[in-house]
């Protein structure tokens, strides 16, 4: 039966039923349960379900501080009817009883200030149990608008959200204290949300198809977009070979790279399809005219580096008034001399790079993710991919979408070239800035899925990607 958003009740009671039915199937033998209850409506769905694993014979223990007797009238209705059934509660900060499954129940979406010292003592009891811990609706201690981090909010083997995603808890390190992740939607239908706005928009694998730019038959390489690649200074060549060779494989048509002369030699063998054009110290204005007229985007930064030969690329390719994708040395520099670069234009911070150009520190950053992605929207009037854990796409004007996919073995040395190479590979396909950032993070993080579906994450190498990307590039294409 559908149900709608504003019976409390009726929710409560389907929360507290989903809740107990994700117990059944995760751990059907957890015989005693653990259920830490807060003051608020998250410790009312944890009554339900404690009342529900009581009346199926467990051995069940609710377990609250003194000051946190249920507050909300749904809260009392749903302890009194576990009391009735003969519940049992244990008030204190002290540990938790001995159990195989902790319910934590302590705050929802109402979690607000620093935890005292009590609450404090309860949530590293939770973490301590040693064993598995089950967090309804939002791991406890993290502000689910952002994300931001209580220093001892719950880390979850198994959370199981209600009703809708919470873009708290989609991006960053809040990943690692959800935990798998489940979602209950309490028959409340996207029909009956109608009308209350999306704080995000979530992406997946599956969707690339729809997201990437179709090839007609009748096209020829001019059709494709033409790609400069401009980085590689002394000690850093592969960087920009890497973003060249993954704008080949995500579609380019052509694809030039502007490097040092050291490094022709090198791309050549790699990939004889890209043309390289050499550029010495003092010479990029000349040495790169032909390239940035006739190129449709220009991939800036890859191993560019800070001294003066990486500046005159920097200043060669912001005064071109090409599309750009602003990337690694480009962004610092960036952040030395910042100015408005427009919505044509995509930045591809790290947290580090983020926290440069806003003038802050990189956990400043993580602590809102959304909020940081979108200072920089505002600041240089551009699109913004802010990569990470659950990287984050915004733009003017856009709700900020999450890419749901990706994985830790992309933490490596390169994978950031790769994605410059593709988001721009995609721009000159004619996806506009916004849709080639997302449809390129989002094809970026599944070709890295994929990659590490074969030997693991660890040890994942940017070239693992190309192939992947290649045929993730074709999902959806008729060959
Ligand atoms: N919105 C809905 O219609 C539904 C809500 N449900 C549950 O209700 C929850 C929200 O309930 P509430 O709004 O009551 O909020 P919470 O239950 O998350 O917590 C609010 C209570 O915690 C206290 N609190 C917050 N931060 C604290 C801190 N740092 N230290 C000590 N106390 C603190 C507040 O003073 C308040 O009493 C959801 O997360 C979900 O679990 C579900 O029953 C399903 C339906
Ligand atoms: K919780």
């Amino acid at each position: 039966m559908a149900a709608r958003l504003g019976d409390a009740g009726l929710l409560m009671a389907r929360a507290g039923q989903a809740a107990w039915q994700t117990v059944l199937d995760r751990w059907p033998a957890a015989l005693r349960i653990a259920v830490v209850c807060g003051p608020g409506n998250n410790g009312g769905d944890g009554y339900v379900l404690a009342r529900h694993a009581l009346e199926a014979g467990r051995d069940v223990v609710v377990v609250r501080l003194e000051e946190h007797a249920p507050r909300s009238e749904l809260a009392r209705h749903a302890a009194g009817q576990f009391l009735a059934v003969g519940g049992r509660v244990v008030e204190g900060s002290g540990g938790l009883p001995t159990a195989d499954l902790v319910v934590d129940a302590l705050f929802g979406i109402g979690f607000a200030r620093e935890p005292s010292a009590d609450v404090a003592t309860l949530l590293r009891a939770i973490n301590g149990a040693g064993v598995p811990v089950l967090a309804l609706d939002v791991p406890s201690g993290v502000d689910a608008d952002c994300g931001a981090l209580a220093a001892d909010a719950v880390r979850a083997d198994v959370t199981l959200e209600f009703l809708l995603r919470k873009r708290g808890l989609a991006t960053g390190a809040v990943l690692d204290h959800v935990g798998e992740y489940l979602l209950a939607d309490l028959g409340v239908t996207e029909a009956d949300r109608e009308g209350i706005p999306i704080a995000a928009k979530w992406l997946d694998a599956g969707l690339l198809p729809a997201l990437l730019p179709h090839r007609a038959r009748d096209s020829h390489k001019g059709h494709h977009g033409r790609v400069s690649c401009l980085g590689g200074d002394l000690g850093h060549g592969g960087a920009i070979i890497m973003a060249a060779e993954a704008a080949l494989r995500a579609g380019a048509g052509l694809v030039d790279v502007g490097t040092r002369a050291e490094h022709v030699a090198a791309l050549l063998a790699r990939r004889p399809e890209a043309m390289p054009h050499a550029v010495n110290a003092g010479d990029a204005a000349m040495a790169l005219a032909d390239l940035t007229r006739s190129a449709d985007v220009i991939a800036l930064g890859p191993g560019l580096g800070r001294d003066a030969w990486g500046q005159g690329l920097f200043e060669v390719a912001l005064g071109s008034g090409k599309p750009l994708v602003v990337d690694a040395d480009a962004l610092n520099l960036l952040a030395s001399a910042p100015r408005s670069l427009g919505a044509e234009c995509i930045l591809t911070p790290h947290p580090g790079e983020a926290a440069r150009l806003l003038g802050t520190d990189a956990s400043s950053v993580q602590r809102d993710r959304f909020a940081a992605a979108q200072a920089l929207v505002q600041r240089f009037s551009a699109v913004v991919v802010l990569k990470g854990a659950g990287t984050l796409v915004a733009a003017p004007n856009e709700v900020s979408r999450v890419i749901g996919a990706g994985n830790p073995g992309m933490a490596v040395g390169g994978m950031g070239d790769v994605l410059t190479g593709v988001i721009a590979a995609l721009r000159g396909q004619g996806l506009s800035a916004v849709d080639a950032a997302t449809a390129g993070a989002l094809l970026h993080a599944a070709a890295g899925d994929a990659a590490a579906a074969v030997d693991g994450p660890i040890g994942l190498l940017p070239g693992d990607l190309m192939s992947e990307l290649r045929r993730l590039r074709n999902a959806g294409e008729e060959v």
